[in-house]
């Protein structure tokens, strides 16, 4: 039998990646942002659970890819370098669904690429997924805050960036009074600290948005865009969670960006914020 040596057999794919790596960039270039996909609450619900009916994921395969997307786009839009507080301290706010879910993976992968997570997870889930999340930092010597500050003030003295990881597409409004305090903390500290929301921010009305609530510096969209996310005015929009098989895509007639060669996330364009202050 013919032996074939590894840098030969790259060597003999090399012509059919580059073409592909070729076809993906120009469809990168002529993605028409304006013709993006934005779901309902009830569709993005139908196409998670196609993603687990039909096709089988574990929520732990779907929200450690999600998790991790998260991370690293923080990572993308606050490198940790540029971090002056405490040793690049970040605090991650997790919900009791898996939006929360989502927080504690992005708290684990921060903890490894080098930021300082502190979680503050008031309702903790007592499914065992949730639980292992939660043992898995504490291993990692994250702490877990055991009440919110306060006075707000001191979250934006002590931490760099705020993830928002309390409520994603299943949150119906209006936020239990619980959650309610912690949101409207986030709201009046939102112009000194940055928040990152991870999925919605949360307390918007997942298609009406909330022009009241939370203004994210940073969203973290997954799967596809909600509808809610045509209000967001924050920098930087993000999607990540690339886990979504074609066939899903041209089921629901998604209109995704490709995300570029190995990344598991992708830039979104937001508004000119210049622009759109003048008009
Ligand atoms: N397929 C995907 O796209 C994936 C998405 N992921 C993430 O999962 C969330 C959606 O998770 P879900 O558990 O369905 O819901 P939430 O986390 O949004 O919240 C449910 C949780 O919140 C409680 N709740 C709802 N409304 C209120 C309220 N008004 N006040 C207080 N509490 C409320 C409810 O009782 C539940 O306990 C999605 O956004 C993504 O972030 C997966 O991780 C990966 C796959
Ligand atoms: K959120």
């Amino acid at each position: 039998m013919e032996k074939i040596s590894v840098s030969r057999l790259s060597f003999r794919r090399k012509g059919s990646w580059r073409h592909k790596e070729k076809e993906r960039k120009e469809a990168e270039e002529e993605f028409d942002f304006s013709t993006m996909s934005f779901v309902g609450q009830e569709e993005a619900q139908q196409i998670d659970q196609e993603l687990f009916n039909e096709y089988l994921f574990s929520v732990d395969q779907l929200m450690e890819l999600a998790g991790y997307s998260c991370a690293v786009a923080v990572a993308r839009c606050y490198p940790v370098e540029a971090l002056k507080k405490d040793h690049a301290a970040v605090l991650v706010i997790c919900g009791p669904g898996n939006n929360g879910g989502d927080g504690l993976v992005c708290a684990r992968h921060l903890k490894l690429f080098g930021y300082k997570p502190t979680l503050f997870y008031p309702r903790q889930n007592n499914k065992p997924l949730f639980k292992a999340l939660a043992l898995q930092c504490e291993r990692l010597d994250i702490p877990t805050l055991s009440f919110f500050p306060t006075d707000p003030q001191c979250i934006v003295d002590s931490f760099n960036l705020v993830v928002d990881a309390l409520f994603g597409f299943s949150y119906k409004p209006p936020a239990k009074p619980e959650f309610a305090g912690v949101i409207q903390s986030l709201i009046q500290i939102q112009e000194r600290v940055p928040i990152c929301s991870i999925d919605i921010p949360s307390g918007w009305d997942v298609e009406q948005g909330n022009p009241e609530g939370l203004q994210p510096d940073l969203l973290i969209s997954l799967t596809a865009p909600k509808q809610c996310a045509t209000h967001f005015k924050g920098q930087r929009h993000i999607l990540g969670g690339r886990f979504v098989p074609p066939g899903l895509e041209q089921k629901y007639g998604l209109r995704l960006p490709p995300y570029p060669g190995t990344d598991p996330i992708v830039e979104l364009k937001v508004p000119d914020r210049e622009e759109s202050n003048q008009s």
